[in-house]
C-alpha cells in the first residue's frame, strides 16, 4: 500500500513520520518494522505517527514506535521533529504546542533559531516507575541519587534510573570512546530486572555544565543520540550532584541543552532543546506481510 512519509532527523537520531490526522493509522508490528529497515525499507530509528488531539487540552496526539515495532511511551529527538513538521506541514500555526503521549503531555516551542525547546514533563526515580525489579539489588546514595549494581557485559555496572515516561539506566564512564556500549547494551536492555526492557545511557562527565553521552537505546540499538536518554543522563547527573542545573549534552549526532530546577526538592519538569531537521519526503509502498521475520529471507 502506497504511503506518503516524510523523514527526520534531531540530532542524529531519525525518524519515519506519517501524517495521520486524516486517516486512521493502522500499521502492524512487521509493518513498522519494514518501514524502519535501513536494507528493505526506509531506515529510521523510530516511526512517528501525527495525529489529532484526542482530548479537549491538547493540540495533537503522538505515537512512537522503535525500529523493532515495538510502541514506546516517549521520544525526545522525536518531539522536536514532530513540532516542526506539524509546523512546517501547515497542521498548525502555533508556536507552541501541547501533544498528548502514551504517558503525559508534552510542550514542544519552536523557539527563534530553528532549534526546539521540550517540556518533558517530570522525571520520575522509583524503580517500580520504570519498571525495575530491585528486590535484593545491592545500591547506595549518591547525592540525592541511588545507584543499582547490576551485571552485564561480564561486568559489575552501577547505574542511575530515571523514567521519562520511558525507562533509563545510566552509568558514568571515564571515556565514552571506550565504553563497551555494544556489549553492555543489549545485556542491560535484555535484563529480567526490566521487565519492559531499558534504555542504557553511558555518561561522560566534562563539566559541571557539559557532558559526553552514547545511548543504547531499547528496540533501536546505539543512536548517534537520545533525546529522552539526554535527559535522563543529565538528571541523574544532576541528582549526584556532577552538574549545575543546566547541561549540554554532547552526543554523537549533535548537542543537546537540558535544563532541570530541582534545587528546592520541588517536582519540576526537564527541559530538552535541540535542533530538528526535514531531510525528505516520499512516498513507499508497505507490503501486506511487512518485514518478515529476521533470518526468514536466506534462501
Ligand atoms: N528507544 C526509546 C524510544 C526513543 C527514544 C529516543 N529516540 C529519544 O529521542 O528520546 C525507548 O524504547 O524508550
Amino acid at each position: 500500500m502506497k504511503t506518503h512519509f516524510t523523514k527526520m532527523q534531531g540530532a542524529g537520531n531519525d525518524f519515519v513520520v506519517l501524517d495521520c490526522t486524516r486517516s486512521a493509522f493502522h500499521l502492524n508490528a512487521d509493518q513498522i518494522r519494514f518501514l524502519g529497515d535501513r536494507h528493505m525499507g526506509v531506515g529510521a530509528d523510530q516511526i512517528l505517527v501525527v495525529e489529532k488531539a484526542s482530548r479537549p487540552d491538547t493540540d495533537f496526539r503522538y505515537r512512537i514506535f522503535n525500529q523493532d515495532g515495538g510502541e514506546v511511551e516517549q521520544c525526545g529527538n522525536g518531539a522536536r521533529c514532530f513540532a516542526k513538521f506539524v509546523f512546517e506541514k501547515g497542521l498548525t500555526d502555533k508556536r507552541s504546542i501541547r501533544v498528548e503521549t502514551m504517558k503525559g503531555v508534552i510542550e514542544p516551542r519552536l523557539c527563534d533559531d530553528g532549534r526546539v525547546r521540550v517540556n518533558m514533563g517530570l522525571p520520575r526515580f522509583e524503580p517500580d516507575e520504570l519498571p525495575f525489579l530491585c528486590q535484593g539489588v545491592s545500591h547506595l546514595s549518591r547525592g540525592t541519587d541511588t545507584l543499582w549494581e547490576v551485571r552485564a557485559g561480564g561486568q559489575d555496572c552501577w547505574v542511575s534510573l530515571v523514567s521519562m515516561g520511558n525507562p533509563h539506566a545510566v552509568m558514568v564512564v571515564g571515556d565514552v570512546d571506550e565504553a563497551r556500549v555494544s556489549e553492555i547494551g543489549p545485556d542491560l536492555e535484555n535484563s529480567p530486572l526490566f521487565p519492559r526492557r531499558v534504555n542504557v545511557g553511558f555518561l561522560q562527565p566534562l563539566s559541571r555544565s557539559s557532558a559526553r553521552l552514547r545511548v543504547w537505546e531499547r528496540g533501536a540499538g546505539e543512536t548517534l543520540a537520545c533525546g529522552t536518554g539526554a535527559c535522563a543522563a543529565a538528571v541523574a547527573g544532576m541528582r549526584r550532584g556532577l552538574f549545575d542545573s543546566a547541561v549540554e549534552i554532547q552526543a554523537r549526532g549533535g548537542r543537546l541543552l537540558i535544563e532541570w530546577q530541582a534545587a528546592d526538592g520541588e517536582p519540576r519538569p526537564v527541559y530538552l532543546t535541540g535542533p530538528a531537521a526535514i531531510v525528505f519526503e516520499g512516498e513507499v509502498d508497505i507490503p501486506e506481510a511487512g518485514l518478515p521475520a529476521k533470518g526468514a529471507n536466506h534462501v
